[in-house]
């Protein structure tokens, strides 16, 4: 029997109207919930995810900010433009696009950002605050996640949770959510050694490595949760994720696809944050 699919873009349109409700209902107390978008250099994957975000924000009714600079351009320049949308009471949510140019230290601009406006929930505060298990902003990837789970019905309590990927977006703040939920979780990385056997004990599997269709059906427990949180390229220019599609959807009990799986979730979570965030003002 293949693999039921948990689709991410008709999950997002349900959250995303749900989302709208809300929206209009800050507007009518006069608060219209904006985010401020930071993008640096010409990398054609971020222009999309950005323009994306920006659509997102108005299909929903919040504004949006969109700064675009050139990929050589200084830090300090960046910098002190977060310094003014931090000050900026009609900003609720800043974000700056990930991976930035090489002249930047990517972890001294996300500590730039107020953290009670980092959306994205990269700021030391709030990585922190999530490992105490007091979140103020959630990761959108691994959030994402956690809100497909509970609409495909999956049982988090007690199920051994295997993550491959070890990176500070997906992977470390995906293990923190998945143990709040009292999953046994495993984090597997290019280190690790066997990696199938850890991956074939998982009742939640989810991949975010960055390796084209590396998880194969053979790696799979049968009738296990499959997430795949991969966004890569196959030589012919097709997307695909880390998870071999065709082969682990024979396996596995509910699978996700890329396209159409997490990426969309990711921004709707964004939208959520932003949101929060400006629903915040009002307490
Ligand atoms: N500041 C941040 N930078 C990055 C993040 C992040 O959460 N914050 N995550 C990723 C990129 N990302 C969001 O920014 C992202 C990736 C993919 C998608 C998405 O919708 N993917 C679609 C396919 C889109 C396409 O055609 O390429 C899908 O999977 O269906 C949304 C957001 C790294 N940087």
């Amino acid at each position: 029997m293949t693999a039921r699919i948990l689709d991410g873009n008709a999950i997002s349109a349900l959250l995303r109207e749900e989302l709208a409700v809300r929206a209009a209902a800050l507007k009518a107390r006069g608060i219209t919930p904006c985010l401020a978008v930071i993008l640096v250099g010409e990398d054609p994957a971020s222009a999309v995810y950005v323009r994306n975000k920006v659509a997102g924000c108005e299909k929903t009714g919040l504004r949006s900010i969109k700064d675009v600079y050139p990929a050589a351009v200084d830090p300090a320049v960046v910098l002190a433009r977060i310094a003014e949308l931090n000050a900026d009471p009609t900003v609720h949510g800043i974000l700056v696009q990930l991976p930035l140019p090489k002249q930047f230290d990517a972890d001294v601009v996300l500590e730039a950002i107020a953290p009670e406006k980092d959306v994205d929930g990269f700021h030391a505060e709030n990585v922190g605050a999530l490992m105490q298990g007091n979140p103020r902003f959630i990761p959108c990837t691994p959030y994402g996640v956690i809100k497909m789970l509970e609409r495909g019905k999956v049982v988090l309590k007690g199920a051994e949770a295997v993550i491959v990927g070890r990176s500070n977006i997906v992977g470390k703040p995906m293990a923190m959510l998945l143990l709040a939920k009292s999953c046994t979780v495993t984090v597997c990385h290019s280190q690790s050694k066997d990696l199938a056997f850890h991956t074939r004990r998982a009742d939640i599997l989810v991949a975010a490595v960055g390796r084209a269709r590396m998880i194969t059906g053979d790696m799979i427990k049968p009738g296990a949760t499959v997430i795949d949180v991969g966004i890569n390229r196959t030589p012919e220019g097709k997307l695909c994720g880390d998870v071999d599609f065709e082969s682990a959807k024979e396996v596995a009990g509910l699978i996700t696809p890329v396209p159409g799986g997490v990426g969309p979730m990711t921004i709707t979570m964004l939208l959520t944050n932003t949101l929060e965030s400006a629903e915040r003002t009002l307490k």
